[in-house]
C-alpha cells in the first residue's frame, strides 16, 4: 500500500482511499448565508498573530477589510495549522497566506525561516513584491528565480540569510544542492498553484524533495493554494499519506460551487481558423477593453521542427499592424528569454496593454486592470480555463462587468460545452454572421 501511495499523483487513485482522516473541511459557499454580524477589519483578525507593523503597511495599501478566503483562513493559518486554501481566483490567497509567514517568523533571527514556492519566475516577482511591501524592509526577503542571479545570490544568502524566500522549484533545488543555505530551520513552507506544480513533470520530484527530504511535515507548517485543486479530497489524503502534510490538515474550501468571479461574462465565437485573427480585431474594436490578455497555445515541438511561426508572433505581429486601438500590443511567452520575459512583465504594469500571451500568464498574475481576457486557442483543460479567466475580476469588492471570450472551430464546440459542464458556467454565443463585417 506504502509503495503505491509513493507513486501517487494528484490525479492518481493506487489505493483505496480511507473513510476516517484527521483533517478537517472547512467549507463556505455563496449559496450559504452568512451569519449577520458586523465584518471584522483585517487587524481584529491578526490581532496577536502579525506583527503590527505589518497589519499598518496592510492597512496602508488598502487591505483594511479581509476578503472572504482571508476571513475564513485566517484563524486557522494564524493557529499554526497545516491548510490547503482552495479558493476563486483573485480572492486575496496571497495576502492569506504571507500573513500567516509573519506570523510565524521571527525577525530577530538570522537564518531562512519561510519558504514561499511558486511555478513561474513572473508569479515570483508578483509575490516577492507584495512580500516586501508587508516587509518594510524590517526584514530580507529573497527572491530565487530562474535567471542569471543565482551565483551571486549564493554569496548573499550565505552572508546574511534572509528571512523569506520566495522561489521556483528549480532555482530553490539548485542552491540547496549546492549548499548555499539548509532548509533545517524552514517554521512554514508554502507551495503556490500547487497543483500545477505537482501536475508538472518538470517540477514534480523536486517538490517531493522539499516536502520531504529538505525539511520535514512535522516541524514545519505547510501551506498549499490554489483556485483549483482537482480530486480535492484525494490531495488532502495525499497530503496525510505521504507526510506533506501533519494529519490535521485543514481544507479551507471558499465558493466550491462557483469557481470563477460571478461578475465574468463568459461568450464564445465560432469561426474557421483562417477568420479567427480578423474576429479576434473585430472583437477588440468592439469591445474596447481597458486591457486584455489573449491566451495563445504554447507550439508543439513538431511545429518548431517544421519551421511554423508560433500563434503568438502570429497574432503579435497581426494586431502591430492591424490593430489601431490605444493599448500597447506585448508578447509573453515561455520561449522568450528571462530578459525578454521580464521587459513585458515590466512593462505591462501601470498601463492599458494588450497581452499576448501562452499559459505562462494564466497562473496567478495579478493585474487587475484586465478587463477582458481572450481565448484565440481552446485552452488545453477546464482548469486551464479557469486559470485564464480568472486573470480578469480579479478586484475582491468590485462588481465590474468583465468578460472571457473564446475564438472556436465548429469541431471543437463539445469541448468548450465540456468545460463548461465542469465550471458550471453559462456562455453565450455571439453568431459571426450578425456581428462582422469583415471579408478575407
Ligand atoms: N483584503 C484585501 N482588500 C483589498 N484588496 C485585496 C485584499 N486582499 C487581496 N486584495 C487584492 O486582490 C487581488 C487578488 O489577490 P491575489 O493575487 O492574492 O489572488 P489569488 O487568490 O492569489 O488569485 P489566483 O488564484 O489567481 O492566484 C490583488 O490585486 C490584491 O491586491
Amino acid at each position: 500500500m506504502v509503495a503505491a501511495a509513493s507513486t501517487a499523483t494528484l490525479s492518481g487513485h493506487l489505493y483505496p482511499f480511507p473513510s476516517a482522516l484527521n483533517s478537517t473541511r472547512l467549507s463556505t459557499s455563496a449559496s450559504r448565508p452568512r451569519p449577520l454580524r458586523a465584518a471584522a477589519t483585517l487587524r481584529e483578525v491578526c490581532a496577536g498573530h502579525v506583527p503590527d507593523h505589518v497589519l499598518q503597511r496592510a492597512e496602508d495599501v488598502g487591505y483594511a477589510v479581509p476578503t472572504e478566503v482571508q476571513e475564513d483562513s485566517l484563524p486557522v493559518l494564524l493557529s499554526g495549522q497545516d491548510c490547503i486554501l482552495h479558493a476563486q481566483t483573485g480572492s486575496g490567497k496571497t495576502l492569506a497566506y504571507l500573513l500567516a509567514v509573519f506570523s510565524a517568523i521571527d525577525i530577530g533571527r538570522s537564518s531562512v525561516q519561510a519558504l514561499v514556492i511558486v511555478p513561474t519566475r513572473e508569479l515570483g516577482i508578483q509575490v516577492t513584491k507584495v512580500a516586501r511591501l508587508l516587509a518594510a524592509k524590517t526584514c530580507n526577503v529573497m527572491a530565487l528565480l530562474d535567471g542569471g542571479m543565482l551565483k551571486r545570490q549564493k554569496s548573499w544568502v550565505k552572508a546574511e540569510p534572509p528571512a523569506i524566500i520566495v522561489a521556483t522549484v528549480a532555482s530553490l533545488c539548485q542552491m540547496v544542492e549546492k549548499r548555499a543555505f539548509s532548509l533545517g530551520s524552514i517554521k512554514i513552507l508554502v507551495i503556490d498553484e500547487v497543483d500545477f506544480i505537482f501536475g508538472s513533470s518538470k517540477q514534480v520530484n523536486s517538490l517531493r524533495k522539499i516536502l520531504n527530504s529538505y525539511t520535514a511535515a512535522s516541524s514545519r507548517q505547510t501551506i498549499f493554494a490554489s483556485a483549483s485543486i482537482p480530486q480535492h479530497n484525494r490531495f488532502v489524503h495525499d497530503c496525510v499519506q505521504h507526510k506533506w502534510t501533519k494529519s490535521d490538515v485543514v481544507h479551507v474550501h471558499v465558493n466550491p460551487v462557483q469557481p470563477m468571479p460571478s461578475q465574468l461574462h463568459h461568450a464564445y465565437v465560432i469561426c474557421s481558423k483562417k477568420e479567427r485573427l480578423h474576429v479576434l480585431l473585430s472583437l477588440l474594436e468592439r469591445d474596447a477593453p481597458k486591457s486584455a490578455i489573449i491566451f495563445v497555445a504554447q507550439q508543439s515541438e513538431k511545429s518548431k521542427r517544421a519551421g511554423n511561426a508560433p500563434s503568438s508572433t502570429l497574432v503579435v505581429e497581426f494586431l502591430r499592424t492591424e490593430y489601431k486601438g490605444t493599448l500597447e500590443v506585448l508578447l509573453l511567452d515561455e520561449d522568450m528569454n528571462f530578459n525578454a520575459r521580464a521587459t513585458s512583465f515590466t512593462e505591462v504594469k501601470g498601463k492599458g496593454f494588450l497581452l499576448v500571451s501562452t499559459d505562462i500568464a494564466s497562473r496567478g498574475f495579478d493585474l487587475p486592470q484586465t478587463s477582458h481576457i481572450y481565448n484565440f486557442d481552446l485552452p488545453k483543460t477546464a482548469t486551464d480555463y479557469l486559470h485564464r479567466a480568472g486573470r480578469t475580476g480579479r478586484e475582491p469588492f468590485s462588481k465590474a462587468e468583465c468578460s472571457a471570450m473564446t475564438l472556436i472551430t465548429q469541431d471543437e464546440h463539445f469541448v468548450l460545452q465540456q468545460f463548461q459542464n465542469e465550471l458550471k458556467f453559462h456562455e453565450q454565443e455571439l453568431p459571426l454572421e450578425s456581428m462582422f463585417t469583415f471579408s478575407l
